[in-house]
């Protein structure tokens, strides 16, 4: 077999290597759950870094959140030799008339500099929640752990599982985001150009 023959084979069946700007458990779980569907047949290297979003810690818009989500991407792509994309999660808080919501904003970033983005399904925080992330200084996570009498639900079933009853985990609906902020690099681009 030529050297050429050799490196592409490699290349094909080498794993799909992808950089995620975070070491939370459960965006790590959605970006692996979302890229072994993308990627099958080839194996999936979910590499997660921690990076600095660049916003707040609580992000109280969707413009803020997107921006800590492509910030993240841009990051994790940068420090991780041999990705092949970058992956950015980042969750926030908006208002709708008087009413508060939250999702995931994802963002996927190639070398090339081509940009996808993408958000779980959003759900509602009560006003009794949002009074203590606007008033107090608290983070949505701190404030669902209080309330839940459990510890670190950011990096277990999140929010959305504990206001779900379980039935949607934070990994399960962030998986979505990833899946539709990977639309421009797997869907015909007969769409987009
Ligand atoms: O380590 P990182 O990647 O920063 O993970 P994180 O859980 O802190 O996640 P984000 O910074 O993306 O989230 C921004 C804020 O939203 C909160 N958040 C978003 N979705 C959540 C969920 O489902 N459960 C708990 N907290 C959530 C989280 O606590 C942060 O205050």
């Amino acid at each position: 077999m030529s050297t050429t023959q050799q490196s592409s084979s490699d290349s094909a069946t080498a794993p799909v290597r992808i950089a995620v700007g975070s070491q939370n458990a459960a965006k790590l779980r959605a970006v692996k759950t979302a890229c072994d569907k993308i990627f099958a047949p080839r194996t999936v290297e979910v590499v997660g870094t921690s990076v600095s979003s660049e916003v707040s810690d609580q992000p109280l818009s969707d413009e803020e959140a997107m921006k800590g989500a492509i910030n993240r991407a841009k990051s994790a792509l940068a420090a991780t030799e041999g990705a092949m994309y970058g992956v950015g999660l980042e969750g926030g808080a908006h208002q709708i008339g008087f009413r508060w919501f939250e999702c995931g904003w994802i963002a996927v970033i190639d070398p090339s500099g081509q940009l996808g983005l993408g958000t779980s399904a959003r759900f509602e925080l009560s006003p009794k929640i949002m009074r203590r992330i606007l008033s107090g200084n608290e983070e949505l996570a701190q404030v669902m752990d209080d309330l839940s009498g459990t510890k670190d639900v950011r990096n277990n079933m999140g929010a959305m599982g504990l206001l779900t009853n379980g039935n949607v985990d934070r990994d399960v609906a962030y998986a979505q985001g990833v899946h539709f902020a990977f639309a421009p690099f797997v869907s015909d681009p007969v769409y987009w150009v």
